[in-house]
């Protein structure tokens, strides 16, 4: 079991939620001291509402807030509502949280970034803010979620691009969805790569799609190596740890230079609140 966990500070409590394409990244923070991040399974629409709503009389719904930070939450909102900083990448999701009283969207618009595009991720833009701020600048990060993103950013914050492509657990499913006779394969949990020369189906598709993913990432950071030669590189997201111990067993001098961090959205996030909140620097 977790440790309880109580607001002892001045600083105000606030919370962050990133609406990702499979689940909900949460995080409680205290000033600019992240106390805690949880992540539940994407809620249906209808059952959101219910839970704003209950939330909205303070009651803390189990599905949203673990036990462990419930009495944290708690005790804050008796200041009142507690800060919502919201970033999705699903828009259906986005307006029904609105209806919490306390919700701020995180628009690209509000990031000190230059040259995004109209229809960046606002997650891209979030994870590449929290690095630069994390790490320095110029920047590349790797999220290893449902998508892989890469994203770039030069020494003037201004992004430089990138590359989406299926993550490892949606091309595994897909390669099963889509054909009669492959078996569901699910990624190692050591993380030891397969045999590349596969005797039977599971491992040829895993050695298939996890050389392949492998070997593409070693040559994004090999580009973005030669335009930015002392550039920083990031990795966050769901399948980071898996992706970086493939990588750390096939090329570990790549791996040792990425640096894994599971919360640069939130670095991002939290860069934008503390803009607007009371919160000694
Ligand atoms: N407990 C878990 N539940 C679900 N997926 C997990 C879990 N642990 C690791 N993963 C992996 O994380 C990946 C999803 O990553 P993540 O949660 O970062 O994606 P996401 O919520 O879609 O976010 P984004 O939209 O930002 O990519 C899946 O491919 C899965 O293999
Ligand atoms: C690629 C995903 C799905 C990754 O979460 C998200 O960043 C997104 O929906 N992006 C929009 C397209 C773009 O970034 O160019
Ligand atoms: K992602």
């Amino acid at each position: 079991m977790t440790n309880v966990i109580h607001p002892q500070t001045v600083d105000p409590t606030w919370l962050a939620l990133m609406i990702g394409n499979s689940r909900l990244h949460w995080a409680l923070f205290s000033g600019k001291t992240l106390r805690e991040a949880w992540e539940i399974d994407q809620v249906p629409v209808t059952a959101i509402e219910r839970l704003i709503q209950q939330w909205a009389q303070g009651d803390w719904p189990e599905a949203i807030f673990p036990l462990n930070v419930r009495e944290w939450v708690r005790q804050a909102a008796k200041a009142g509502p507690i800060p919502l900083y919201l970033a999705s990448v699903v828009p259906a999701q986005t307006s029904i949280w609105q209806t919490y009283p306390a919700t701020t969207i995180v628009t690209p618009d509000r990031l000190p970034l230059k040259g995004l595009y109209p229809t960046l991720g606002i997650d891209r833009a979030l994870a590449i803010l929290g690095a630069g701020n994390q790490l320095g600048w110029p920047v590349l990060v790797l999220d290893a979620g449902t998508a892989l993103t890469l994203t770039g950013a030069d020494g003037d914050r201004h992004l430089v691009g990138g590359a989406i492509l299926p993550g490892l657990g949606l091309q595994l499913h897909a390669l099963v969805e889509h054909t009669a006779a492959l078996p569901i394969v699910e990624a190692r949990s050591d993380s030891t790569l397969p045999p590349r020369w596969a005797l039977n189906t599971a491992d040829a598709v895993e050695s298939g799609i996890v050389y392949t993913m492998v070997a593409g990432i070693q040559d994004f950071i090999g580009a973005w190596r030669t335009k930015f030669p002392d550039s920083a590189i990031a990795m966050t997201g769901g399948d980071s740890t898996s992706l970086l111990n493939y990588l750390q067993a096939k090329a570990p001098e790549v791996a040792a230079i990425v640096q894994p961090d599971p919360h640069l959205i939130f670095w991002g996030i939290r860069s934008v609140a503390l803009a607007q909140l009371p919160i000694s620097q």
